[in-house]
């Protein structure tokens, strides 16, 4: 079999997706996501005018040897566009196989290691009301595990509230990027935030009780001290995991954390290849590998970074915001059905818009996840749909302190 076509589908219903179709000389056609939200052109153009002339004429099944002949060939090494692009071709030639196979791709992993996949649903809220409110629509959808977060007195606009109307009038039900010719800025004050917190989950535990897992994600605002601070104060509600509590580009901050808190952390998202985890995985300084499988590499990547997890009893909890398109939750929920070391799987549901474009298979039955069992991951895409909503540029916001000095968001 022999690759005949690889085209670069750029699709935005409601936010924008990159994706990429493979397709074979037998007819057979694999989909992958490329999908970096707020850089999705610079990924569109490494697969169009760097990767998908070098994939004409190579067999589909060599996935190994394709994604050595990616990451090497490439020479500059790493970063979220290349592991993305990579990412894109691993997981429609997974696609192909599995289909050439006849078989759902989990089956190629190793067949299925549980019967579903522990979801976790995001719920958010202005106040405490709105926020229970907010818990339980989530829990009569049917999610069993819960993450929270809340706006903080003082600041205007908080990373993850829903309600909270954004810049445009987007609502984040959908996702953050907004569609403005510049990213939005937003406030932030730790001190405010390490204030008002534990009331948050001092109440939504005295509403909701001890055993419903809680999630909560600190997207990288804190500084390692803060972190281990926030970590120590949110003992006594027992948290499912903190998320992103420090920026990890030194992965040795999390030495600092540890040293302070059993709270169990929660980090990756932002990254893209394994060396981003190699001293958080072999010192045990997290709990959770937040990696997409669209960011980090594909399956084959994210397959072996898992394994290394493993070694550590580190487990996944796959990064799946709807900036991750249902080709590469898709493939998430694969790799989660099959591996032994699964945590638990972000699902945030895409709008009836995206839906059109993608004709995803999976199911979501009383708070878990299953990939279904068509051939292959499970994902047609329907290219007159997609041609229907062409490009937005859309940003990510940013934030800045009261003196005006940029922080992370
Ligand atoms: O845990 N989930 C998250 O942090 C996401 O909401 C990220 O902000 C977005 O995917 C960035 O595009
Ligand atoms: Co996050």
């Amino acid at each position: 079999m022999k690759i005949v076509a690889a085209d670069i589908i750029v699709s935005s219903p409601d936010r924008n997706f990159v994706t990429l179709k493979i397709t074979t000389d037998e007819g057979l056609t694999g989909l992958g996501d490329a999908t970096l939200n707020g850089r999705e052109l610079s990924v569109a153009s490494y697969l169009r005018d760097h990767v998908a002339p070098l994939l004409m004429g190579r067999d589909p099944h060599r996935i190994e040897d394709t994604w050595q002949f990616l990451y090497r060939s490439a020479y500059w090494r790493r970063g979220p566009v290349t592991m993305a692009a990579i990412a894109a071709v691993d997981v429609a030639l997974w696609d192909i196989k599995a289909k050439a196979a006849g078989m759902p791709l989990y089956q190629l992993l190793g067949g299925a290691s549980r019967t579903g996949i522990m979801a976790y649903g995001h719920a958010s809220g202005r106040d405490i009301p709105e926020l229970f409110d907010s818990i339980r629509r989530h829990l009569d959808e049917g999610f069993r595990s819960i993450r929270v977060q809340t706006s903080v007195p003082g600041i205007n606009a908080v990373y993850g509230v829903a309600a909270q109307p954004s810049s445009t009038g987007q609502r984040y039900d959908y996702e953050p990027a907004q569609r403005t010719p510049l990213p939005a800025e937003e406030d932030w004050d730790t001190r405010a935030y390490l204030r008002h917190l534990p009331s948050v989950f001092e109440a939504v535990r005295g509403e909701f009780g001890p055993e419903l897992p809680l999630l909560h994600d600190g997207h990288h605002r804190m500084t390692p001290i803060q972190a281990a601070k926030l970590g120590k104060a949110l003992e006594p509600y027992d948290l499912f995991w903190l998320e992103d509590c420090t920026p990890a580009e030194n992965q040795e901050a999390l030495r600092l954390v540890r040293q302070h808190t059993t709270t169990p952390l929660a980090i990756g998202e932002v990254f893209n290849t394994v060396w981003d985890y190699q001293t958080l995985i072999r010192e045990q300084l997290i709990d959770y590998v937040r990696s997409a499988v669209t960011h980090t590499g594909g399956i084959t990547a994210m397959r072996k970074l898992l394994d290394f997890a493993a070694q550590y009893q580190i487990k996944s909890g796959i990064h799946g915001p709807t900036d991750i398109s249902p080709v590469g939750m898709a493939a998430a929920l694969h790799l989660d059905l099959a591996i032994h070391n699964f945590g638990i799987q972000e699902y945030m549901k895409h709008t009836s818009l995206a839906n059109e474009v993608f004709r995803q298979s999976f199911t979501f039955t009383d708070g878990y996840l299953h990939p279904g069992d068509q051939p292959g991951l499970g994902v047609e895409l329907d290219e007159e749909a997609a041609a229907r909503f062409p490009y937005e540029p859309a940003y990510l916001p940013f934030n800045r302190l009261k003196d005006g000095t940029v922080h992370d968001w």
